[in-house]
């Protein structure tokens, strides 16, 4: 066989021994690795050989896709790596210590996120660990993250195991991620360059193996959040380990979908076999058992159950719905100082799809010095997103500036902001002041209720922003800033322009990006929504799990119209968890400034059609606003307009 296919490399270089072991190993059928692993890593080559006809002398280090392609790739992926991130997270605390950098890559190999402690290496970045790299096993042989496709195995790929010798300094631990239709979703990897003891790998395996397992269980039951789930486990750890079986079931109690897991019963189990079947079939449980359990917003072990086709019995357990259990996996919080939470960009997104498509963009464009306005009604968290955007971008680590330009009395906001020298005005400190422009210097600059912003002031922002440069008042000499603008307002500033409140050559210069944010109440996430920030109010209150809130109490705060948004809410659930507790929130634990009727006289759910002079009491309500009165009826305007025809019913005059 010719070592070096098509390429040429002199006979003695360390290129040339590696691409010959790979021939001889092929040859000979076997290796000097882990007993486990050889054959797996043997039948890559193979397939580098045979199947690819990789080209051992003329490889360059991975193709990086476009970033067209790399955004082809990531949108298909984007519930999974909402969900997958805390696991990620996790893992990275586990092993980021060692050097490792941790990716998530799409079923052909594209990394789409890569996370590592601190700046990846350079010799990480070199051999194109960053995202956008292409590692299929098709381009870049034998490899943790193709290797683990193609094999649809946890693999590790240490060193000189790689089909490339420019790999050869990595070693890589990658794990498969399974749908439920037992299909590679995509692939978890964890790489190194650093010189790590071989003992560590089986341990590096296993932990990348269990967090691929839990990544496969939150995306199923983020899936499937809205419909009553029970858990199958034949041992404690299968919780943890996530080796047990997941089934979510419809309102008649059939499975309509499984999630295997990783363990020796689960995968023993047929779970084709289960799908269309009703829970009672496989399982000596009556599904009126488990719907008189799903009201209950806790977990509950809902019995020891023999499932056809596992010789052991299983602990099934009902996990209810989320509605009722108050459980919103992927909004998981990331903690910080004791009572502090972290609302990250996934958070504040949540699954509303006006929200999640400006979070794409945002991944896509930040860093790419382009300032971003921000619109909303008051409290729908716009300074909140701009923190998160500033997390996400590479200046996270500097300063994050807030100027509320609606609070500082006009007389302060040019000291305030463009700071003082020593001595300039009576009152002043005799220090001087720095001014929050040039304190932002390297971060990022958020000008909240930049529309409140006095004309002359404006002038000289723009003058800022297009030089770069801030004078302070009474200094001679300018000072060079470069921050990341973020701005955000709730007024209409085109409006402004053309009134004449407002610069027009400042508004092109603040609105590269622009975001509206929703109201709450337009939000189709709306119920994962209150369930977040009921779980912040409840970190914030060290009441550590959030507690339930009962059906009733939930469909009021449904149903009411938010007009100040997320302060409104956070400032309703403070109430009630104060008056409640860690007991559930019952509808009477609910501020009497709320809307208390609002639950019952709104005709939810959505797709109810109400009757005549219920649909006339809400348009009526709403003063005829359309958008007011679905929002009300949680509907689209079109079905609102819909179901007005059908009525026959026309505005007053
Ligand atoms: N998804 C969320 N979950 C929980 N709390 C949130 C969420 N989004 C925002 N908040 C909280 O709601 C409050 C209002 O948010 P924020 O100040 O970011 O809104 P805003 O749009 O900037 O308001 P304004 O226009 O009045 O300045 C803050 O206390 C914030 O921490």
């Amino acid at each position: 066989m010719n070592v070096f296919g098509k390429g040429k490399v002199a006979d003695r270089s360390p290129e040339y021994a590696h691409a010959k072991r790979i021939v001889d190993e092929i040859a000979r059928d076997e290796c000097d690795v882990a007993e486990d692993m050889s054959s797996l890593i043997v039948s890559s080559w193979k397939r580098c050989v045979s199947e690819y006809k990789l080209d051992r002398g003329g490889h360059k280090g991975p193709e990086i896709v476009t970033s067209n392609e790399l955004k082809r790739a990531v949108d298909p992926l984007d519930l999974l790596r909402h969900v997958a991130r805390p696991e990620i997270e996790r893992l990275m605390e586990q092993v980021g210590g060692s050097g490792y950098v941790v990716m998530l890559a799409d079923p052909n190999g594209i990394a789409l996120d890569v996370l590592s402690a601190a700046a990846p290496d350079r010799a990480l970045r070199r051999v194109g660990v960053c995202p956008g790299a292409t590692w299929g096993e098709e381009q870049a042989g034998t490899n943790g993250i193709g290797t683990s496709i193609a094999s649809r195995c946890a693999v590790t790929i240490h060193r000189s195991q790689h089909f490339f010798f420019n790999y050869s300094g990595l070693t890589c631990t990658a794990a498969p991620i399974f749908g439920s239709d037992g299909q590679v979703m995509a692939s978890l990897d964890a790489s190194s360059v650093a010189d790590l003891p071989k003992e560590m790998q089986p341990l590096v395996r296993e932990l990348v193996s269990a967090t691929a397992r839990r990544i496969e269980r939150r995306y199923f039951l983020e899936k499937n959040r809205n419909r009553a789930i029970v858990r199958v486990e034949w041992g404690l750890d299968s919780h943890h380990d996530g080796s047990g079986l997941i089934l979510a079931l419809d309102d008649n109690g059939r499975t309509i979908e499984v999630q295997g897991g990783g363990g020796d019963h689960a995968r023993a189990t047929n779970c084709g076999a289960l799908i269309g079947n009703p829970l009672s079939a496989f399982m000596e449980i009556a599904w009126q058992d488990v719907a008189r359990s799903a009201k209950s917003p806790h977990v509950e072990r809902i019995g020891i159950a023999h499932l056809k086709g596992s010789d052991r019995p299983c602990f099934a357990s009902l996990i209810a719905p989320a509605r009722s259990a108050g459980w919103a996996p992927s909004r998981r919080l990331a903690s910080g100082a004791a009572g502090a939470c972290k609302l990250d960009l996934d958070f504040l997104a949540g699954s509303d799809p006006v929200m999640r498509e400006h979070v794409r963009t945002i991944r896509r464009l930040v860093d790419k010095s382009l300032p971003i306005l921000l619109y909303g009604e008051t409290g729908t968290g716009k300074e909140e997103f701009a923190r998160g955007i500033h997390e996400v971008g590479a200046r996270s680590a500097k300063p994050f500036v807030v100027i509320d330009c609606s609070s500082i009395p006009e007389s302060l906001i040019e000291s305030e902001l463009f700071g003082y020298e020593t001595g300039t005005f009576t009152g002043a400190r005799r220090e001087g002041r720095r001014g929050r422009i040039a304190e932002a210097n390297g971060g990022t600059l958020f000008l909240d209720e930049i529309g409140d912003m006095p004309l002359p002031l404006q002038t000289r922002l723009l003058r800022v922003l297009a030089q770069g440069e801030v004078v302070p008042l009474g200094a001679a000499k300018p000072i060079k800033v470069d921050f990341n603008l973020i701005c955000a307002s709730h007024q209409d500033l085109p409006k402004m322009v053309s009134e004449g409140t407002f610069r027009q050559d400042l508004y092109y210069r603040i609105a590269g990006i622009r975001l509206e944010l929703p109201a709450l109440r337009a939000r189709t996430d709306k119920e994962s929504v209150i369930l977040g920030a009921l779980a912040v109010e409840a970190q914030k209150m060290a009441l550590g799990v959030p507690p339930a809130i009962s059906p009733e109490a939930l469909k009021i705060l449904l149903a009411q119209r938010w007009p100040g948004n997320m302060r409104e809410l956070r400032l309703a659930l403070r109430y009630a968890l104060a008056c409640s507790g860690e007991d559930e929130i019952s509808q009477d634990r609910l501020p009497n400034w709320l809307n208390l009727g609002a639950g019952d006289n709104a005709p939810s759910p959505v797709g109810d059609v109400p009757d005549a002079p219920n649909l006339i009491d809400a348009l009526e309500r709403n003063r005829w606003c359309i958008s007011d009165a679905a929002c009300e009826l949680r509907v689209s305007r079109q079905t609102l307009y819909r179901w007005i025809k059908k009525e026959n019913l026309s505005r007053p005059t």
